[in-house]
């Protein structure tokens, strides 16, 4: 394992946080929490049938020891669970509607997080994005000054670290979600040890190429210098003028980053799950995500393409976040 999650493990370990895991009867998310329990990393509960989930357990030979399974059918603090639920939906939700979302793993885990009784969920190994995060968006919520989530993927190789965003949650995110989305994953970035260096980046480079895509980006960044960041940052930039300092120096001379970014936000969610996706599968990177920024608590979505030690690593992220 690298240094950044060695590093990782040793924080979160101090604190052995509760994360939830929505997924119980998933293998990789099995395997991840029998393994988190037994290195006496974090406290693991998994959402399910207890005996499918032992039964699961059993047959695949993970052992389960400090590791908690909750059913949701049988969760003696379902009522309370239940009100707190409707509460906090303020006329959107019934209470036979919060009766029946509640039996959903990601709705149950999400409201153990809000109620206090875990201080994170991971979840997405076998739900879609839109499933794994749309309890998190109606009851955990953003942070005061932060609009929209987004969702981060940290893209590893060696001592190779970046960030990718947003790659998972805003369908076509407007100037204002790009420059916000800037700045909270210039955030991430600190928080992972790299020294942000932000692009925002396009199809074209400092006006190559004019069309309302690249207007977006321009104006985004312009949103981003009114914001007065602490951090250097740059748009409208193609990658290769963003990342490649040889290519920065002809085609944007005077950029501040000088082909030296390290946190790149992409301009749709097009560009930004499909561009993460081929860095994983072509380049070789580790991708670590998504996760989600500026939510008040920490739920963060796994790819359906992830493997156990991405659940891992995760899980690892989420637990720190709760720190
Ligand atoms: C994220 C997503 C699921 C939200 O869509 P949705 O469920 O239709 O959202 P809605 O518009 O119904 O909003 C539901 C709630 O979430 C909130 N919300 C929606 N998007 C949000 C965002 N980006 N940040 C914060 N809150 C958000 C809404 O304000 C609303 O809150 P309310 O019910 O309290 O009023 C949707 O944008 C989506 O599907 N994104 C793409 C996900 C994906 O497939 N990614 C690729 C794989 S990673
Ligand atoms: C993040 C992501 O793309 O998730 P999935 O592969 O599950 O759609």
């Amino acid at each position: 394992m690298s240094d950044l999650f060695l590093d990782l493990k040793n924080k979160v370990q101090q604190a052995n946080p509760i994360i939830v895991f929505p997924e119980g009867t998933d293998e990789r998310i099995l395997e991840a929490a029998s393994r988190l329990a037994s290195e006496k990393v974090l406290q693991p509960i998994l959402v399910g049938n207890v005996s499918e989930v032992e039964g699961l357990a059993g047959k695949l030979g993970h052992d389960l020891s400090g590791v908690q399974i909750l059913d949701p059918k049988e969760y003696e603090g379902f009522d309370e669970l239940v009100a707190a639920f409707v509460e906090r939906r303020k006329g959107k939700a019934t209470e036979e509607q919060a009766r029946k979302a509640l039996l959903d793993g990601n709705y149950f885990g999400t409201m153990l997080v809000f109620t206090g009784k875990a201080h994170g969920l991971v979840s997405g190994a076998a739900h879609s994005t839109a499933d794994t995060v749309r309890p998190a968006l109606q009851i955990i919520k953003t942070k005061e000054g932060v609009k929209k989530t987004s969702g981060a993927f940290i893209m590893v190789k060696g001592d190779e670290k970046y960030v990718f965003a947003d790659c998972a949650i805003n369908i076509s995110p407007s100037s204002q979600d790009l420059a916000e989305s800037a700045v909270v994953s210039a955030h991430t970035a600190r928080v992972f040890g790299i020294d942000p260096k932000v692009a925002l980046l396009s199809f074209s480079t400092k006006g190559s190429a004019n069309s309302p895509e690249t207007e977006k980006v321009v104006e985004a960044t312009k949103l981003l210098a009114d914001m007065n960041p602490d951090f250097p940052f740059d748009g409208e930039l193609q990658f290769d003028a963003a990342f490649v300092p040889s290519v920065a120096q002809k085609k944007a001379p005077d950029s501040l980053i000088k082909g030296e970014a390290n946190v790149f936000l992409f301009p749709s969610l097009e560009a930004g799950n499909i561009g993460y996706k081929m860095v994983q599968r072509l380049g070789g990177y580790e991708a670590i995500g998504p996760i989600l920024q500026g939510l008040n608590m920490p739920v963060n979505d796994l790819s359906r393409g992830c493997n156990a030690e991405d659940v891992y690593k995760l899980a690892l992220i989420t637990a720190m976040q709760a720190l």
